[in-house]
């Protein structure tokens, strides 16, 4: 058994209350305690590291200035929230964090006060605080309001439109804009640039200037230790920024390791001062953990590791991933066609796009975390005639999905639209789970909408995407290994609209779309052996349809079930649609649609998450024996 840290300072802070009993000279112990706590937790459960071990003082002295939970503390995407878990009456689940019944890994309303808003997807920070704010001000209290918000999160469209609206408002609203130059790779584009400029100093203003803005600004009893913070750090408060352009009273940048500088600076903006105020303070992503901070994605996100050496548990793997399949298939089918180029919205390695970017870095684009902006750049591309693959997270998708509509699809602009991490995604919970894009897409006039069942498929569809010139077409995989068969040496084109049967029986049809195809057809050998003869077809397309061979199977079976891992409105009410509309429902068909359950479902292994959703070999079993008013367990469905 290992040991847990030692923490003498820690054990005595349950809530910021406590915390804020202690003098400003133990700070630094406590952050030293809260790190090793942080670190010891996730070298456990695994999850995210360095954006955590980053922030760890800012935190601590948020929580010291500040009166959480009245006064509100949102953090941008969430995964920087673990060491605000330890401090606000979380710490003795911290080691169940995204694991199943533990944690969430992000800032959840449901979990506690201290959280006043949920998060995990970026940019959504400071749109919220200004709302509290406003909020507040309806309201006659005077409740501070801070958003802290990272660099690579300050990259996207929604963070600009709250500063817009914050400035005009002039809205009593604290950003701290947390920059440690990184996103989850190295950040991109001008603004990372333009924070890099003034982190260096390049703008700074006088002291002299500075004493008189910060008079101007916070009124004539501003703490003289706010200025020598600033000085010390480095950093003045800057003129003629962006920010200021903004409307914002702009401070920084500021160390934001340091208590000296950061208390200061946050207690004179929490007593003075009118009209949003966004500090600028630098911190270094896996601050206090030498692996992580040596290592080039700071440990963004880590599997359970060894707390000596860094080094993180990997199981062999029985397959290659499905987002490696895609990525170097990518490669392949770009080597024979220089007009396809690929897109991602700050996830190139999670999307595989980082292979692409290895071998044509000129045709690979990074567009920072903007996925409204990388479906509408995919679709300038593809009016110029190129092949955009613009690859994003299923649940990332949902943010460009007006642009989907209107720049790409009623258009019908030739983006091809890699899915990935679509379906349940683990540790990550609802917030992460791919679950709505078929029913957004599908529903699409002209689109053509894919999915992989397993990685041999997936190669197919990466080769079909980049022959079809004739509209927007997408497919979809999950997270994770894949099943483990034989990869072609290319993918074929497949025709589009066809679906192939796996497994011809009489009795039951189970029409897959997407990775439960396996399933089905270890559901199928039960339900054989129970004397039911089951049919198995991989559908391959949600839009358009197979419709001659769902007619076929709809005709020629007493039972037929869609089964999919996606909500309602997907692939199974398209499929319902159609057996509707031309009366294949009318004749004593048992047709039943296997999707998603109607509720948010919390962290948990796939497997867990598969059982619980009624959509493993069990579930699939039992929803063909219910139909038929029978009761009956298969062996594959036993588990
Ligand atoms: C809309 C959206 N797109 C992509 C992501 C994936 N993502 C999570 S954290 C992250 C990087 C955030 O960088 P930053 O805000 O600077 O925080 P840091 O990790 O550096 O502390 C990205 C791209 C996301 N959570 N939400
Ligand atoms: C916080 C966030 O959005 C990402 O870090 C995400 O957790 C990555 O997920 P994958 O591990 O599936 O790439
Ligand atoms: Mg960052």
């Amino acid at each position: 058994m290992t040991s847990l840290p030692l923490t003498p300072l820690l054990d005595k802070v349950r809530y910021p209350a406590d915390l804020r009993e202690l003098e400003d000279r133990d700070l630094p112990q406590l952050a030293r305690e809260v790190r090793d706590e942080m670190i010891d937790a996730v070298s456990k459960t695994g999850g995210h590291l360095g954006a955590g071990l980053g922030v760890v003082e800012l935190t601590i002295a948020i929580h010291k200035v500040f009166d959480t939970p009245n006064d509100r503390l949102i953090f941008d995407v969430g995964h920087q929230c673990y060491p605000h878990k330890i401090l606000t009456g979380r710490r003795d689940r911290i080691r169940t964090l995204r694991q199943e019944g533990g944690l969430s890994g992000f800032t959840k309303r449901a979990e506690s006060l201290y959280d006043p808003f949920g998060a995990a997807h970026s940019s959504t920070s400071i749109s919220a605080g200004l709302g509290m704010a406003v909020a507040a001000d309806l309201s006659g209290t005077d409740r501070k309001v801070i958003a802290v918000i990272g660099d690579g999160a300050m990259s996207a469209g929604m963070a600009y439109e709250a500063l817009n609206n914050a400035g005009a408002l002039d809205a009593r609203l604290i950003v701290i804009l947390n920059d440690n130059d990184m996103s989850i790779a190295p950040p991109t584009g001008a603004m990372s640039a333009y924070l890099a400029r003034l982190a260096s100093g390049r703008t700074y203003m006088g002291f002299r200037d500075l004493g008189k803005k910060l008079t101007a600004y916070l009124g004539k009893t501003v703490d003289r230790a706010i200025t020598r913070a600033v000085e010390h750090a480095r950093g003045y408060v800057t003129g003629g920024t962006m920010f200021e352009e903004m409307g914002f009273y702009h401070i920084g940048p500021i160390d934001g390791h340091s208590f000296e500088h950061l208390l200061p600076v946050l207690r004179n903006v929490r007593d003075n001062g009118q009209g949003p105020v966004l500090i600028h303070v630098v911190t270094q992503k896996g601050k206090g953990y030498a692996p992580a901070e040596a290592a080039a994605d700071k440990y963004h996100g880590v599997n359970k590791f060894d707390v000596i050496t860094g080094a993180q548990a990997k199981a062999k793997p029985n397959a290659p991933s499905y987002t490696a399949v895609f990525g170097e298939a990518l490669v392949q089918e770009a080597t024979l066609d220089e007009k396809i180029v690929g897109i991602t919205a700050a996830m190139p390695s999670g999307t595989g796009l980082d292979k692409l970017a290895e071998i044509f870095p000129k045709r690979t684009f990074d567009v920072g975390i903007a996925e409204q902006h990388a479906v509408t750049f995919a679709a300038g591309l593809a009016a110029e005639g190129f092949k955009p693959f613009c690859a994003l997270y299923s649940t990332f998708l949902q943010r460009g999905y007006d642009q989907v509509v209107h720049d790409v699809a009623i258009q019908g602009l030739p983006v091809r639209f890699p899915i990935d991490r679509a379906g349940f995604v683990g540790a990550d919970g609802p917030t992460h789970a791919g679950s709505f894009d078929t029913g957004f897409l599908a529903s699409l006039p002209g689109f053509v909408v894919m999915a992989a069942a397993d990685e041999a498929e997936l190669k197919h569809m990466v080769r079909t995407a980049a022959a079809y010139d004739a509209g927007p077409i997408s497919f979809r995989y999950p997270r994770g290994e894949g099943v483990g068969v034989q990869l072609p040496e290319r993918g074929e084109i497949l025709e589009i609209g066809k679906g192939r049967v796996m497994k011809q029986g009489t009795k039951v049809a189970l029409l897959s779309f997407g990775t439960r195809l396996a399933d089905c057809l270890l559901a199928a050998e039960d339900l054989d052996a129970a004397g039911l003869s089951t049919t198995v077809v991989d559908a391959r397309f949600a839009k358009p349809l197979d419709a001659d061979l769902i007619r076929q199977l709809a005709r020629h079976h007493a039972v037929l079930v869609t089964v999919e891992e996606g909500a309602v409105g997907g692939f199974g009410s398209q499929v319902v649609q159609l057996l509707a509309s031309e009366g294949l429902l009318d004749n004593g068909l048992k047709f039943r649609s296997l999707v998603l359950p109607d509720f948010w479902m919390d962290q948990a292994k796939p497997e867990v998450m598969y059982a619980k959703a009624g959509l493993d070999a069990a579930g699939i079993t039992q929803t063909v024996f219910k139909a038929l008013g029978q009761a009956g367990v298969g062996v594959n469905a036993a588990g």
